[in-house]
Protein backbone atom coordinates (compact mmCIF):
# COMPACT_ATOMS: atom_id res chain seq x y z
CA UNK A 1 0.00 0.00 0.00
CA UNK A 2 1.83 2.82 -1.13
CA UNK A 3 1.87 6.36 0.13
CA UNK A 4 1.47 9.47 -2.26
CA UNK A 5 1.63 13.19 -2.50
CA UNK A 6 -0.49 15.27 -3.93
CA UNK A 7 1.79 15.95 -7.08
CA UNK A 8 2.09 11.72 -6.94
CA UNK A 9 -1.51 11.51 -7.03
CA UNK A 10 -2.31 13.67 -9.71
CA UNK A 11 0.61 11.62 -11.75
CA UNK A 12 -1.07 8.75 -11.38
CA UNK A 13 -4.38 9.51 -12.45
CA UNK A 14 -2.74 11.34 -15.00
CA UNK A 15 -1.12 8.21 -16.18
CA UNK A 16 -4.44 6.24 -15.64
CA UNK A 17 -6.00 8.06 -18.05
CA UNK A 18 -2.87 8.27 -20.91
CA UNK A 19 -1.83 4.63 -20.70
CA UNK A 20 -5.37 2.72 -19.90
CA UNK A 21 -8.19 5.17 -20.54
CA UNK A 22 -8.87 5.12 -17.26
CA UNK A 23 -10.58 8.98 -17.31
CA UNK A 24 -11.77 10.72 -14.67
CA UNK A 25 -15.16 10.19 -14.58
CA UNK A 26 -14.12 6.23 -14.60
CA UNK A 27 -12.19 7.05 -11.62
CA UNK A 28 -14.76 9.09 -9.80
CA UNK A 29 -17.58 6.04 -10.73
CA UNK A 30 -14.97 3.38 -9.07
CA UNK A 31 -14.21 5.86 -6.16
CA UNK A 32 -18.33 6.43 -5.07
CA UNK A 33 -18.84 2.80 -5.21
CA UNK A 34 -16.19 1.63 -3.25
CA UNK A 35 -16.74 4.60 -0.65
CA UNK A 36 -20.55 3.12 -0.60
CA UNK A 37 -19.04 0.02 -0.24
CA UNK A 38 -16.89 0.52 2.73
CA UNK A 39 -19.17 2.66 4.48
CA UNK A 40 -21.73 -0.05 4.74
CA UNK A 41 -19.38 -2.77 5.39
CA UNK A 42 -18.52 -0.25 8.39
CA UNK A 43 -21.99 0.60 9.72
CA UNK A 44 -22.07 0.42 13.41
CA UNK A 45 -23.68 -2.98 14.47
CA UNK A 46 -26.85 -1.32 15.41
CA UNK A 47 -27.59 0.83 11.92
CA UNK A 48 -28.91 -1.29 9.07
CA UNK A 49 -28.73 0.91 5.84
CA UNK A 50 -32.80 0.88 5.55
CA UNK A 51 -33.92 3.85 7.18
CA UNK A 52 -30.04 5.25 7.81
CA UNK A 53 -29.85 9.37 7.97
CA UNK A 54 -27.19 10.26 6.10
CA UNK A 55 -26.53 14.03 4.91
CA UNK A 56 -24.19 14.75 2.40
CA UNK A 57 -21.99 18.10 2.25
CA UNK A 58 -20.65 18.35 -1.57
CA UNK A 59 -18.27 20.28 -2.63
CA UNK A 60 -17.20 22.39 -5.94
CA UNK A 61 -14.83 19.76 -7.61
CA UNK A 62 -14.14 16.46 -7.68
CA UNK A 63 -14.51 15.38 -4.19
CA UNK A 64 -18.13 16.42 -4.20
CA UNK A 65 -18.23 14.47 -7.59
CA UNK A 66 -17.28 11.28 -5.43
CA UNK A 67 -19.99 12.80 -2.64
CA UNK A 68 -22.53 12.64 -5.12
CA UNK A 69 -22.05 8.80 -6.89
CA UNK A 70 -21.72 7.35 -3.25
CA UNK A 71 -24.84 9.43 -2.43
CA UNK A 72 -26.68 7.61 -5.59
CA UNK A 73 -25.20 4.15 -4.72
CA UNK A 74 -25.99 4.58 -0.82
CA UNK A 75 -29.82 5.81 -2.24
CA UNK A 76 -30.48 2.95 -3.95
CA UNK A 77 -29.42 0.72 -1.08
CA UNK A 78 -32.23 1.79 0.81
CA UNK A 79 -30.71 4.95 3.23
CA UNK A 80 -32.39 8.41 3.65
CA UNK A 81 -29.98 10.38 1.42
CA UNK A 82 -30.13 14.27 1.83
CA UNK A 83 -27.43 16.59 -0.36
CA UNK A 84 -26.42 20.00 0.54
CA UNK A 85 -24.22 21.74 -2.05
CA UNK A 86 -21.96 23.80 -1.01
CA UNK A 87 -21.04 26.32 -4.09
CA UNK A 88 -25.09 26.91 -4.82
CA UNK A 89 -26.65 26.49 -1.37
CA UNK A 90 -29.28 24.10 -2.87
CA UNK A 91 -30.59 20.90 -0.47
CA UNK A 92 -31.99 17.84 -2.25
CA UNK A 93 -33.90 15.45 0.67
CA UNK A 94 -34.79 12.09 -0.67
CA UNK A 95 -33.96 13.22 -3.91
CA UNK A 96 -36.91 15.95 -3.44
CA UNK A 97 -35.12 19.50 -4.07
CA UNK A 98 -36.06 22.11 -1.24
CA UNK A 99 -37.23 25.29 -2.19
CA UNK A 100 -34.71 27.93 -1.37
CA UNK A 101 -36.52 29.70 1.12
CA UNK A 102 -37.15 26.64 3.16
CA UNK A 103 -33.13 25.51 3.00
CA UNK A 104 -31.44 26.60 6.26
CA UNK A 105 -34.60 25.30 8.07
CA UNK A 106 -34.32 21.84 6.09
CA UNK A 107 -30.58 21.97 6.69
CA UNK A 108 -30.90 22.87 10.38
CA UNK A 109 -32.99 19.71 11.03
CA UNK A 110 -31.40 17.10 8.40
CA UNK A 111 -28.32 17.76 10.67
CA UNK A 112 -30.41 16.86 13.93
CA UNK A 113 -31.68 13.97 12.79
CA UNK A 114 -28.77 12.46 10.62
CA UNK A 115 -27.10 9.38 11.54
CA UNK A 116 -24.06 10.44 9.80
CA UNK A 117 -22.63 13.27 7.78
CA UNK A 118 -20.10 12.98 4.80
CA UNK A 119 -17.58 15.32 3.99
CA UNK A 120 -17.61 15.74 0.37
CA UNK A 121 -16.68 19.55 -0.01
CA UNK A 122 -13.08 19.37 -0.61
CA UNK A 123 -10.16 16.91 -1.93
CA UNK A 124 -6.73 17.14 -2.49
CA UNK A 125 -7.75 20.15 -5.13
CA UNK A 126 -7.75 22.47 -1.76
CA UNK A 127 -5.68 25.17 -3.01
CA UNK A 128 -6.35 27.91 0.05
CA UNK A 129 -7.59 28.24 3.25
CA UNK A 130 -11.13 27.58 3.72
CA UNK A 131 -13.49 30.15 3.51
CA UNK A 132 -15.54 31.59 6.08
CA UNK A 133 -18.99 30.06 4.43
CA UNK A 134 -17.35 26.65 4.30
CA UNK A 135 -15.60 26.93 8.37
CA UNK A 136 -19.78 27.78 9.51
CA UNK A 137 -21.14 24.64 7.77
CA UNK A 138 -18.39 23.05 9.34
CA UNK A 139 -19.00 24.79 12.36
CA UNK A 140 -23.07 23.63 12.21
CA UNK A 141 -22.08 19.86 12.10
CA UNK A 142 -19.57 20.87 14.86
CA UNK A 143 -22.32 21.85 17.08
CA UNK A 144 -24.99 19.60 16.41
CA UNK A 145 -21.59 16.80 17.54
CA UNK A 146 -21.34 18.29 20.57
CA UNK A 147 -25.42 18.44 21.44
CA UNK A 148 -25.41 14.58 19.93
CA UNK A 149 -21.76 12.80 20.44
CA UNK A 150 -23.72 9.79 18.21
CA UNK A 151 -23.41 11.96 15.33
CA UNK A 152 -20.33 10.44 12.75
CA UNK A 153 -18.62 12.37 10.57
CA UNK A 154 -17.01 10.65 7.26
CA UNK A 155 -14.37 12.36 5.35
CA UNK A 156 -13.94 11.38 1.80
CA UNK A 157 -10.96 11.25 0.31
CA UNK A 158 -9.70 13.67 3.38
CA UNK A 159 -11.13 15.58 5.80
CA UNK A 160 -11.57 18.69 4.36
CA UNK A 161 -9.44 21.93 5.77
CA UNK A 162 -6.29 19.20 5.63
CA UNK A 163 -3.52 19.47 4.03
CA UNK A 164 -2.62 16.29 2.34
CA UNK A 165 1.42 17.02 1.91
CA UNK A 166 2.22 19.07 5.13
CA UNK A 167 -0.19 17.66 8.01
CA UNK A 168 -1.40 21.23 8.47
CA UNK A 169 -5.42 21.82 9.39
CA UNK A 170 -7.03 24.86 8.75
CA UNK A 171 -9.13 25.80 12.10
CA UNK A 172 -11.89 25.33 10.50
CA UNK A 173 -11.15 21.02 9.50
CA UNK A 174 -14.19 19.05 10.98
CA UNK A 175 -12.44 16.05 13.10
CA UNK A 176 -14.17 12.86 11.07
CA UNK A 177 -14.95 9.47 12.89
CA UNK A 178 -13.55 7.60 9.57
CA UNK A 179 -11.75 8.64 6.21
CA UNK A 180 -12.61 7.00 3.28
CA UNK A 181 -9.56 7.92 1.18
CA UNK A 182 -9.64 6.79 -2.33
CA UNK A 183 -6.23 4.70 -3.95
CA UNK A 184 -3.88 5.29 -1.36
CA UNK A 185 -3.21 7.72 1.72
CA UNK A 186 -2.34 10.65 1.34
CA UNK A 187 1.58 11.66 3.18
CA UNK A 188 0.03 14.47 5.38
CA UNK A 189 -2.16 12.22 7.18
CA UNK A 190 0.97 10.53 8.89
CA UNK A 191 1.87 14.02 10.54
CA UNK A 192 0.17 16.03 12.82
CA UNK A 193 -2.01 17.79 13.57
CA UNK A 194 -3.45 16.05 10.55
CA UNK A 195 -3.33 12.76 12.20
CA UNK A 196 -5.71 13.32 14.66
CA UNK A 197 -8.33 14.48 12.57
CA UNK A 198 -8.43 11.10 10.02
CA UNK A 199 -10.52 8.42 12.38
CA UNK A 200 -10.06 5.30 11.17
CA UNK A 201 -8.80 5.34 7.57
CA UNK A 202 -9.98 3.20 5.06
CA UNK A 203 -8.67 2.86 1.78
CA UNK A 204 -11.02 2.57 -1.29
CA UNK A 205 -10.31 1.62 -4.84
CA UNK A 206 -10.29 3.97 -7.65
CA UNK A 207 -9.13 0.95 -10.08
CA UNK A 208 -6.20 1.88 -10.81
CA UNK A 209 -3.72 -0.85 -12.74
CA UNK A 210 -1.42 -1.68 -9.53
CA UNK A 211 2.02 -1.14 -12.55
CA UNK A 212 1.28 2.70 -12.41
CA UNK A 213 2.64 2.70 -8.35
CA UNK A 214 5.98 0.73 -9.42
CA UNK A 215 7.88 4.73 -9.05
CA UNK A 216 6.49 4.88 -5.53
CA UNK A 217 8.69 4.43 -2.41
CA UNK A 218 6.98 5.16 0.73
CA UNK A 219 4.42 2.60 1.39
CA UNK A 220 1.85 2.36 5.17
CA UNK A 221 3.32 -0.74 7.02
CA UNK A 222 0.34 -3.10 7.25
CA UNK A 223 -0.81 -6.44 7.53
CA UNK A 224 0.09 -7.36 3.72
CA UNK A 225 3.11 -6.07 3.58
CA UNK A 226 3.95 -7.52 7.27
CA UNK A 227 2.97 -11.00 6.38
CA UNK A 228 5.10 -11.37 3.13
CA UNK A 229 8.29 -10.96 5.20
CA UNK A 230 7.37 -12.84 8.55
CA UNK A 231 9.75 -15.59 9.03
CA UNK A 232 8.45 -19.43 7.87
CA UNK A 233 8.30 -22.04 10.77
CA UNK A 234 8.99 -25.00 8.87
CA UNK A 235 8.25 -28.91 10.51
CA UNK A 236 11.77 -29.39 10.46
CA UNK A 237 13.39 -27.05 12.73
CA UNK A 238 15.47 -26.40 15.53
CA UNK A 239 16.92 -23.56 17.47
CA UNK A 240 19.45 -22.93 15.42
CA UNK A 241 17.05 -22.30 12.67
CA UNK A 242 15.93 -19.56 13.88
CA UNK A 243 18.80 -17.89 14.65
CA UNK A 244 20.62 -16.58 17.76
CA UNK A 245 20.90 -13.07 19.23
CA UNK A 246 23.56 -11.63 21.77
CA UNK A 247 22.57 -8.57 23.88
CA UNK A 248 25.25 -6.63 24.61
CA UNK A 249 22.77 -4.24 26.95
CA UNK A 250 21.57 -3.13 30.40
CA UNK A 251 24.42 -2.14 33.58
CA UNK A 252 23.48 -1.94 37.08
CA UNK A 253 21.33 0.63 37.40
CA UNK A 254 19.11 -0.28 34.01
CA UNK A 255 19.12 -3.95 34.44
CA UNK A 256 15.40 -4.52 32.96
CA UNK A 257 16.41 -3.09 29.50
CA UNK A 258 18.41 -6.34 28.75
CA UNK A 259 15.75 -8.17 29.78
CA UNK A 260 13.02 -6.75 27.94
CA UNK A 261 15.15 -6.91 24.88
CA UNK A 262 16.00 -10.00 25.05
CA UNK A 263 12.87 -11.58 26.00
CA UNK A 264 11.20 -9.92 22.93
CA UNK A 265 13.74 -11.16 20.60
CA UNK A 266 12.50 -14.44 22.17
CA UNK A 267 8.95 -13.53 21.30
CA UNK A 268 9.78 -12.43 18.25
CA UNK A 269 10.74 -16.23 17.07
CA UNK A 270 14.25 -16.12 17.53
CA UNK A 271 16.07 -19.60 18.46
CA UNK A 272 18.44 -18.90 21.14
CA UNK A 273 18.96 -15.50 23.52
CA UNK A 274 22.78 -14.66 24.88
CA UNK A 275 22.87 -11.61 27.30
CA UNK A 276 26.80 -10.40 27.27
CA UNK A 277 26.96 -9.21 31.25
CA UNK A 278 29.71 -9.06 34.17
CA UNK A 279 30.03 -11.92 36.62
CA UNK A 280 28.25 -9.28 39.22
CA UNK A 281 25.54 -8.93 36.87
CA UNK A 282 24.88 -12.98 36.31
CA UNK A 283 22.74 -13.56 39.18
CA UNK A 284 20.28 -10.92 38.53
CA UNK A 285 19.59 -11.69 35.33
CA UNK A 286 19.89 -15.73 35.77
CA UNK A 287 17.33 -15.71 38.37
CA UNK A 288 14.90 -13.64 36.07
CA UNK A 289 15.29 -14.93 32.59
CA UNK A 290 15.61 -18.56 32.14
CA UNK A 291 15.60 -18.95 29.15
CA UNK A 292 18.54 -16.81 28.06
CA UNK A 293 22.49 -18.33 28.23
CA UNK A 294 25.48 -16.01 29.13
CA UNK A 295 28.96 -14.86 27.84
CA UNK A 296 30.87 -13.52 31.09
CA UNK A 297 32.36 -10.12 30.48
CA UNK A 298 35.29 -8.79 32.47
CA UNK A 299 33.89 -6.35 35.08
CA UNK A 300 34.12 -2.51 34.34
CA UNK A 301 37.17 -0.77 36.24
CA UNK A 302 35.87 1.93 38.70
CA UNK A 303 38.26 4.69 38.70
CA UNK A 304 40.33 5.26 35.19
CA UNK A 305 39.65 4.75 31.58
CA UNK A 306 41.70 1.77 30.76
CA UNK A 307 41.60 0.80 27.09
CA UNK A 308 43.02 -2.19 28.01
CA UNK A 309 39.98 -3.25 30.01
CA UNK A 310 37.87 -1.80 27.52
CA UNK A 311 39.52 -4.32 24.74
CA UNK A 312 39.05 -6.74 27.28
CA UNK A 313 35.77 -6.75 27.41
CA UNK A 314 34.76 -6.19 23.80
CA UNK A 315 37.30 -9.49 23.07
CA UNK A 316 35.32 -11.57 25.59
CA UNK A 317 32.13 -10.36 23.21
CA UNK A 318 33.32 -10.63 20.53
CA UNK A 319 34.78 -13.92 20.66
CA UNK A 320 31.66 -15.56 21.65
CA UNK A 321 29.67 -13.91 18.51
CA UNK A 322 30.74 -16.58 15.39
CA UNK A 323 27.19 -18.43 15.37
CA UNK A 324 25.33 -15.55 15.96
CA UNK A 325 23.59 -13.77 13.65
CA UNK A 326 22.48 -10.89 15.42
CA UNK A 327 23.72 -8.18 18.30
CA UNK A 328 21.73 -5.72 19.32
CA UNK A 329 23.66 -3.32 21.13
CA UNK A 330 22.77 -0.13 23.48
CA UNK A 331 19.54 -0.38 25.71
CA UNK A 332 20.60 0.22 29.49
CA UNK A 333 24.50 -0.06 28.67
CA UNK A 334 24.82 3.64 30.51
CA UNK A 335 27.41 6.06 29.44
CA UNK A 336 30.67 5.42 30.61
CA UNK A 337 33.68 6.37 29.20
CA UNK A 338 34.80 2.60 29.56
CA UNK A 339 31.03 1.44 27.57
CA UNK A 340 31.72 4.03 24.55
CA UNK A 341 35.44 2.69 24.01
CA UNK A 342 34.01 -1.31 24.70
CA UNK A 343 31.26 -0.42 22.08
CA UNK A 344 33.94 1.49 19.45
CA UNK A 345 36.05 -1.60 19.90
CA UNK A 346 33.19 -4.05 19.08
CA UNK A 347 32.35 -1.70 16.22
CA UNK A 348 36.00 -2.25 14.80
CA UNK A 349 36.34 -5.81 15.61
CA UNK A 350 32.78 -6.34 13.55
CA UNK A 351 33.79 -4.50 10.59
CA UNK A 352 36.92 -6.52 9.76
CA UNK A 353 34.94 -9.42 9.61
CA UNK A 354 33.65 -10.51 6.46
CA UNK A 355 30.26 -9.13 5.94
CA UNK A 356 28.62 -13.05 5.27
CA UNK A 357 30.50 -13.76 8.79
CA UNK A 358 29.39 -10.97 11.28
CA UNK A 359 25.92 -11.00 12.93
CA UNK A 360 23.85 -8.01 11.49
CA UNK A 361 23.90 -4.83 14.02
CA UNK A 362 21.33 -2.94 15.97
CA UNK A 363 22.28 -0.41 17.79
CA UNK A 364 19.45 1.78 20.45
CA UNK A 365 19.50 4.35 23.12
CA UNK A 366 22.83 4.48 25.18
CA UNK A 367 24.60 2.59 22.62
CA UNK A 368 23.61 5.38 19.94
CA UNK A 369 23.94 8.41 22.95
CA UNK A 370 27.61 6.96 23.25
CA UNK A 371 28.14 7.37 19.28
CA UNK A 372 26.39 10.56 19.33
CA UNK A 373 29.41 12.16 21.38
CA UNK A 374 32.05 11.03 18.51
CA UNK A 375 32.05 12.81 15.02
CA UNK A 376 31.70 11.26 12.26
CA UNK A 377 30.62 8.36 14.56
CA UNK A 378 28.50 6.77 11.24
CA UNK A 379 32.10 5.98 10.05
CA UNK A 380 32.36 3.16 12.68
CA UNK A 381 29.04 1.68 11.85
CA UNK A 382 29.20 -1.78 9.86
CA UNK A 383 27.25 -1.69 6.35
CA UNK A 384 23.43 -2.82 6.67
CA UNK A 385 23.66 -1.27 10.47
CA UNK A 386 20.03 -0.73 11.68
CA UNK A 387 19.87 2.21 14.46
CA UNK A 388 16.72 3.16 16.34
CA UNK A 389 16.46 6.47 17.64
CA UNK A 390 13.61 7.90 19.23
CA UNK A 391 13.15 11.99 18.67
CA UNK A 392 15.66 13.03 21.72
CA UNK A 393 18.35 11.01 20.12
CA UNK A 394 18.08 11.45 16.77
CA UNK A 395 18.77 15.35 17.63
CA UNK A 396 22.13 14.21 19.47
CA UNK A 397 23.16 12.04 16.77
CA UNK A 398 22.46 15.14 14.20
CA UNK A 399 24.78 17.68 16.45
CA UNK A 400 21.91 18.67 19.15
CA UNK A 401 18.97 19.67 16.42
CA UNK A 402 15.83 19.25 17.92
CA UNK A 403 13.38 17.09 16.50
CA UNK A 404 10.12 17.24 16.30
CA UNK A 405 7.52 14.24 16.98
CA UNK A 406 5.74 13.95 14.10
CA UNK A 407 5.89 16.72 11.03
CA UNK A 408 7.22 16.20 7.44
CA UNK A 409 10.31 18.31 8.14
CA UNK A 410 11.19 15.07 10.18
CA UNK A 411 10.15 12.37 7.02
CA UNK A 412 12.85 14.88 5.05
CA UNK A 413 15.51 14.68 7.81
CA UNK A 414 15.11 10.41 8.32
CA UNK A 415 15.66 10.48 4.51
CA UNK A 416 19.06 12.52 4.33
CA UNK A 417 20.54 11.29 7.27
CA UNK A 418 19.85 7.56 6.43
CA UNK A 419 21.60 8.11 3.36
CA UNK A 420 24.22 10.30 4.49
CA UNK A 421 24.43 7.42 7.32
CA UNK A 422 23.95 4.18 5.39
CA UNK A 423 22.00 2.85 7.89
CA UNK A 424 18.51 1.79 7.83
CA UNK A 425 16.90 4.07 10.48
CA UNK A 426 14.36 3.66 12.46
CA UNK A 427 13.10 7.13 13.71
CA UNK A 428 10.74 6.35 16.34
CA UNK A 429 7.63 8.14 17.45
CA UNK A 430 3.71 8.59 16.96
CA UNK A 431 4.31 7.65 13.51
CA UNK A 432 7.32 5.93 13.24
CA UNK A 433 9.14 6.23 10.12
CA UNK A 434 11.72 3.40 8.64
CA UNK A 435 14.05 4.29 6.29
CA UNK A 436 16.75 2.80 4.30
CA UNK A 437 20.15 4.54 2.34
CA UNK A 438 18.10 4.42 -0.53
CA UNK A 439 15.16 6.66 0.40
CA UNK A 440 12.37 3.56 0.40
CA UNK A 441 10.00 4.57 3.65
CA UNK A 442 7.63 3.07 5.58
CA UNK A 443 5.31 4.71 7.55
CA UNK A 444 3.36 3.30 10.69
CA UNK A 445 -0.30 4.23 11.22
CA UNK A 446 -0.70 3.02 14.35
CA UNK A 447 0.00 5.69 16.54
CA UNK A 448 -0.68 4.57 20.27
CA UNK A 449 0.17 7.05 23.04
CA UNK A 450 0.26 3.96 25.96
CA UNK A 451 3.24 3.32 24.12
CA UNK A 452 4.93 6.58 25.84
CA UNK A 453 6.44 4.47 28.66
CA UNK A 454 9.51 3.60 29.74
CA UNK A 455 10.95 0.10 28.15
CA UNK A 456 8.86 -0.26 25.29
CA UNK A 457 12.24 1.25 22.86
CA UNK A 458 13.61 -2.05 24.41
CA UNK A 459 11.40 -4.63 23.02
CA UNK A 460 11.13 -2.61 19.77
CA UNK A 461 14.93 -3.24 19.81
CA UNK A 462 14.84 -6.73 20.94
CA UNK A 463 11.89 -7.62 18.19
CA UNK A 464 14.37 -6.08 15.34
CA UNK A 465 17.15 -8.27 16.93
CA UNK A 466 15.06 -11.61 16.51
CA UNK A 467 13.79 -10.80 13.06
CA UNK A 468 17.64 -10.20 11.79
CA UNK A 469 18.29 -12.96 13.82
CA UNK A 470 15.98 -15.30 11.42
CA UNK A 471 17.62 -13.82 8.35
CA UNK A 472 15.23 -10.58 6.90
CA UNK A 473 16.94 -8.42 5.89
CA UNK A 474 17.36 -5.54 8.12
CA UNK A 475 14.94 -3.08 6.44
CA UNK A 476 12.03 -5.72 6.39
CA UNK A 477 13.51 -6.66 10.08
CA UNK A 478 13.01 -3.06 10.93
CA UNK A 479 9.73 -2.63 9.60
CA UNK A 480 8.23 -6.08 10.77
CA UNK A 481 9.08 -4.99 14.20
CA UNK A 482 7.81 -1.54 14.44
CA UNK A 483 4.46 -2.88 12.80
CA UNK A 484 4.35 -6.00 15.09
CA UNK A 485 5.12 -3.94 17.89
CA UNK A 486 2.53 -1.44 17.58
CA UNK A 487 -0.02 -4.54 16.77
CA UNK A 488 0.70 -5.94 20.14
CA UNK A 489 -0.01 -2.10 22.08
CA UNK A 490 -3.01 -2.27 20.16
CA UNK A 491 -3.99 -5.35 21.96
CA UNK A 492 -2.45 -4.79 25.15
CA UNK A 493 -4.30 -1.07 25.05
CA UNK A 494 -7.94 -2.86 23.55
CA UNK A 495 -8.60 -4.06 27.24
CA UNK A 496 -6.71 -1.45 29.09
CA UNK A 497 -6.75 1.60 27.03
CA UNK A 498 -4.38 4.57 26.76
CA UNK A 499 -2.40 4.55 29.87
CA UNK A 500 -0.77 1.93 32.43
CA UNK A 501 0.81 0.05 30.20
CA UNK A 502 3.85 -1.92 30.80
CA UNK A 503 6.50 -2.82 28.43
CA UNK A 504 6.51 -6.64 29.54
CA UNK A 505 3.01 -6.55 29.18
CA UNK A 506 3.78 -6.25 25.14
CA UNK A 507 5.75 -9.61 25.50
CA UNK A 508 2.98 -12.50 25.46
CA UNK A 509 1.31 -10.18 22.76
CA UNK A 510 4.06 -10.38 19.90
CA UNK A 511 3.61 -13.72 19.46
CA UNK A 512 -0.12 -13.33 19.18
CA UNK A 513 0.04 -11.12 16.57
CA UNK A 514 1.92 -12.94 14.49
CA UNK A 515 -0.03 -15.50 14.22
CA UNK A 516 -3.12 -12.75 13.86
CA UNK A 517 -1.43 -11.57 10.85
CA UNK A 518 -0.71 -14.93 9.33
CA UNK A 519 -4.17 -15.72 9.66
CA UNK A 520 -5.76 -12.71 8.82
CA UNK A 521 -7.24 -12.60 4.96
CA UNK A 522 -6.25 -9.66 3.34
CA UNK A 523 -5.77 -8.75 -0.59
CA UNK A 524 -3.42 -6.69 -1.27
CA UNK A 525 -5.68 -3.55 -3.62
CA UNK A 526 -8.51 -4.44 -1.81
CA UNK A 527 -10.04 -1.89 0.58
CA UNK A 528 -8.02 -1.70 4.21
CA UNK A 529 -8.39 -0.74 7.03
CA UNK A 530 -6.31 0.84 9.74
CA UNK A 531 -7.73 1.88 12.94
N1 LIG B 1 -9.13 13.48 -10.72
C1 LIG B 1 -9.39 12.20 -10.64
O1 LIG B 1 -9.12 11.48 -11.57
C2 LIG B 1 -10.00 11.66 -9.42
C3 LIG B 1 -10.31 12.48 -8.36
N2 LIG B 1 -10.87 12.02 -7.24
C4 LIG B 1 -11.42 12.93 -6.23
O2 LIG B 1 -11.22 14.23 -6.62
C5 LIG B 1 -10.58 14.98 -5.60
C6 LIG B 1 -9.73 15.99 -6.25
O3 LIG B 1 -10.58 16.68 -7.13
P1 LIG B 1 -10.38 18.19 -7.53
O4 LIG B 1 -9.04 18.36 -8.08
O5 LIG B 1 -11.55 18.57 -8.32
O6 LIG B 1 -10.35 18.92 -6.14
P2 LIG B 1 -11.43 19.16 -5.00
O7 LIG B 1 -12.60 18.29 -5.13
O8 LIG B 1 -10.67 19.12 -3.76
O9 LIG B 1 -11.93 20.65 -5.23
C7 LIG B 1 -11.34 21.56 -6.09
C8 LIG B 1 -12.31 22.71 -6.26
O10 LIG B 1 -12.45 23.36 -5.03
C9 LIG B 1 -12.06 24.71 -5.12
N3 LIG B 1 -11.37 25.07 -3.90
C10 LIG B 1 -10.08 24.82 -3.59
N4 LIG B 1 -9.80 25.25 -2.36
C11 LIG B 1 -10.96 25.78 -1.87
C12 LIG B 1 -11.31 26.38 -0.64
N5 LIG B 1 -10.44 26.52 0.32
N6 LIG B 1 -12.58 26.79 -0.47
C13 LIG B 1 -13.47 26.61 -1.44
N7 LIG B 1 -13.20 26.06 -2.64
C14 LIG B 1 -11.95 25.64 -2.84
C15 LIG B 1 -11.23 24.82 -6.36
O11 LIG B 1 -11.32 26.10 -6.92
C16 LIG B 1 -11.86 23.76 -7.24
O12 LIG B 1 -13.03 24.27 -7.85
C17 LIG B 1 -9.86 13.95 -4.79
O13 LIG B 1 -9.67 14.39 -3.47
C18 LIG B 1 -10.79 12.78 -4.87
O14 LIG B 1 -11.82 12.90 -3.91
C19 LIG B 1 -11.39 10.67 -7.21
O15 LIG B 1 -12.66 10.72 -7.68
C20 LIG B 1 -10.59 9.73 -8.03
C21 LIG B 1 -10.29 10.21 -9.39
K1 LIG C 1 -13.52 15.65 1.86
Amino acid sequence: MHIVTVAEMRELEAQAEHQYGLTSPILMRHAGQSAADIFMAQLLPHHSINDLEVLFLIGPGNNGGDGMIMADNLARAGALVSLYTWKTHELTIRGQPIAEQQIDKELTSGLQSADYVIDALLGTGTSRPLNEDMRALLARVEGERKQRPDLRVVAIDQPTGVHTDSGEVDPGTLRADMTITLACPKIGFFFFPARDFIGELHVGSIALPPTLEHNLSTEMLNTGLCRASLPKRPLNSNKGTFGKVMLFCGSQPYPGSAYLAGSSAARAGAGLITLAVTEKMLPTYASSFHEATFAILPEEPKSEISRGQAHDRAQALTEHLPGYRALLMGPGLGQSPETRETILQVLEDLRNQPPNKRPRLIIDADGLNNLSALEHWWTLLPEGTVITPHPGEMGRLCDSLKVSGGSIDRLQLAREKAREWNVILVLKGACTLVVSPLGETRINWKANPALATAGTGDVLAGMIAGFLAQGLIPFDAASLGVYLHSCAAERVSSELGDAGLLASDLLPQIPRVMRDILHTSFEEGSDITER
